[in-house]
């Protein structure tokens, strides 16, 4: 995207507060106008109040100057109050998008990064790209008036040192322009040290048990020192560089104020202009000289802005995932089918190769094989988290594609290897929706065996379980993982190694039901346990990125077919 382009979709973001931007318009015009008077009184009160010594005029003109200096504030408040609900409106927008689309991202998206870094990316994309709307910035954009009002001031007065004041201009406009290509480089380089920073941050949170128990202490303290020095290094350059600009800048004023005086007191020497004549250009000429570098200030603030603008964009036009489908889903459950089915995660690293299986609706599937074989790449494809390279996956005879994803995910109750338990008590990692009927979690819980857990803690459904359910144990993490997919009640569940970490009479209780009691209801089990192959209507083993399949049912049979077909396990 071209950096035009980008600049442009950044004020689009003041689009939708353009009745309010009018409104502002209003008070910085009054506010212009109330700053145009008061020189000119300020003249007045010094050429004929004071100098002419006439105390009517005097006491007039000092109480319209305290007038227009309390409208002037008045206005100003007014100002301030509309910017700020400009500033955070558009935040909150932005974020949002940001959030809406972080949702519905591939879950490829979310594979090399941690939660840090993900967080830490989005907040400052969002507030910097979000500073376009913050009151010095929208202000800048109507500075233009104050900047003709001003002039209009100091040509009344003396067209001669009105060049003075415009000779800054240009000079002003080059430094402008070697500090903001600067910026833009490091602000670059800011972004990637953060990122950096915050992932390595995150991984260490995450991995806190290792970092105690191989004693990482000292090398993650030195790892932090150098990383924070890098990125101290990096912000106080950017700083400087604000430093130096600014420095330039009142440098650039304070030249022009000092060429005014003395340029001016020639004049009045001249008799060409009086004293309260100078007095009121000086403070003209800050009227313009200070929008002016307000004005060309912006061009230093998009170059801060456009790096984070570019990876937000970039980040907001990501592909979602893939849900085009309009037909609806009639089979309850339908019937699963894969053909021919091709995948890798990363090119030349086919993880399947020709996969060919069914599931017949209210079939109980087993699916055996190695570890790193397949079988959790069989479910990401099932559940249309990844989409194959080549072949098909249908559902009654329909590509699964032509279904609304929504829809389509409402199929299926999942156990996941590693499922994810939400920071809330116990009866919100259940239900997650909060909307199911009292007795039906209970019969989840009941049938999880939760109910057993429950009973003997004493908050009971309202215990906190921690991050991702740190407070509990292997096997409790689990009967909540099951007793959530058993509360959603879809016509298919996909248990992936569910029960590994159930204890022995859980996992016979649990296999009875999904054998037994799961009445037309198609199941996929994906298992390394002999015990679990019991009762299923067919087992399917993945070996070299295929399926083989086996439908005898006895225990013997299944055990010989096994050792057979070798590397199970
Ligand atoms: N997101 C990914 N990106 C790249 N490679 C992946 C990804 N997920 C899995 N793999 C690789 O794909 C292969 C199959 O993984 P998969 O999780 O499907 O195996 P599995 O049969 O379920 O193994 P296990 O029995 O250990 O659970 C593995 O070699 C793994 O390294």
């Amino acid at each position: 995207m071209k950096n035009r382009s980008i600049l442009n979709r950044t004020l689009s973001y003041l689009a939708p507060f353009k009745w309010k931007l009018a409104i502002a318009g209003l008070y910085l015009t009054f506010s212009t106008i109330i700053g145009f008077l008061q020189p000119l009184v300020i003249q007045k009160i010094t050429d004929e109040g004071m100098l002419g010594n006439n105390f009517s005029v005097l006491v007039g003109s000092v109480l319209i100057l305290a007038i227009l200096v309390i409208l002037g504030q008045i206005v100003e408040m007014a100002q301030t109050r509309l910017f700020v609900t400009i500033h955070i409106k558009s935040y909150y927008t932005i974020f949002q998008q940001a959030f809406k689309k972080l949702l519905r991202l591939k879950k490829s998206y979310f594979e090399d990064k941690n939660n840090a870094e993900v967080l830490n990316s989005i907040q400052m994309d969002v507030s910097q790209v979000a500073s376009v709307t913050d009151r010095y910035t929208v202000m800048s954009f109507f500075y233009i008036f104050r900047i003709i009002s001003g002039l209009a001031g100091l040509l009344i007065i003396s067209w001669k040192l009105t060049f003075i004041v415009l000779a800054m201009v240009p000079l002003k406009a080059f430094l402008v322009r070697g500090f903001s290509s600067r910026q833009e480089k490091m602000m670059n380089e800011v972004i990637e040290s953060n990122r950096d920073f915050s992932r390595w941050f995150g991984d260490n949170l995450e991995g806190i048990e290792e970092v105690k128990l191989w004693n990482l202490f000292a090398k993650r303290e030195e790892d932090f020192r150098l990383k924070q020095r890098v990125l101290l290094k990096l912000q106080k350059d950017n700083s400087m560089i604000d430093a130096w600009n600014s420095l330039w800048e009142a440098l650039l004023e304070w030249s022009v104020t000092i060429m005014l005086y003395l340029i001016g007191g020639i004049l009045i020497c001249r008799s060409e202009l009086t004293i309260g004549a100078v007095f009121a250009f000086v403070s003209y000429s800050w009227y313009v000289t200070g929008p002016v570098s307000a004005l060309l200030n912006l061009k230093m603030l998009f170059a801060r802005i456009m790096p984070s603008a570019k990876r937000l964009f970039k980040f907001l036009d990501m592909d979602l995932e893939t849900d085009e489908g309009t037909a609806h889903i009639t089979g309850c459950p339908p019937r699963l089918e894969f053909k021919n089915v091709t995948f890798a995660y990363q090119k030349n690293k086919p993880i399947l190769q020709g996969v060919n299986f069914h599931v017949e609706p209210g079939e109980k599937v087993a699916i055996i094989g190695a570890n790193g074989s397949g079988k959790s790449t069989i479910l990401n494809l099932l559940l249309r988290f990844y989409i194959p390279d080549k072949g098909e996956l249908t559902a009654d005879g329909l590509s699964v594609s032509q279904f609304p994803l929504t829809e389509y995910r409402l199929l299926f109750s999942v156990v996941s290897q590693e499922p994810y338990l939400f920071l809330d008590n116990i009866a919100g990692n259940i239900d997650l929706t909060g909307q199911a009927p009292p007795e039906k979690v209970r019969d989840a819980m009941q049938a999880s065996g939760v109910a057993g857990y429950i009973q003997r803690i004493p908050e009971g459904l309202n215990a906190q379980i921690g991050h991702n359910g740190a407070r509990l144990s292997g096997g409790e993490k689990q009967k909540l993982a099951v007793a959530r997919a058993l509360l959603k009640d879809a016509p298919i569940v996909i248990l992936d190694e569910a029960a590994s970490g159930f204890d022995v009479e859980s996992e016979a209780y649990l296999h009875d039901m999904i054998v037994n009691q799961m009445v037309g209801k198609s199941v996929i089990m994906i298992t390394h346990r002999y015990e679990n192959l019991n009762g299923m209507d067919r087992i399917y083993k993945l070996e070299n990125g295929r399926m083989i399949q086996h439908d005898q049912k006895s225990k013997h049979d299944i055990e010989s077919w096994v050792l057979k077909n070798k590397n199970y396990n």
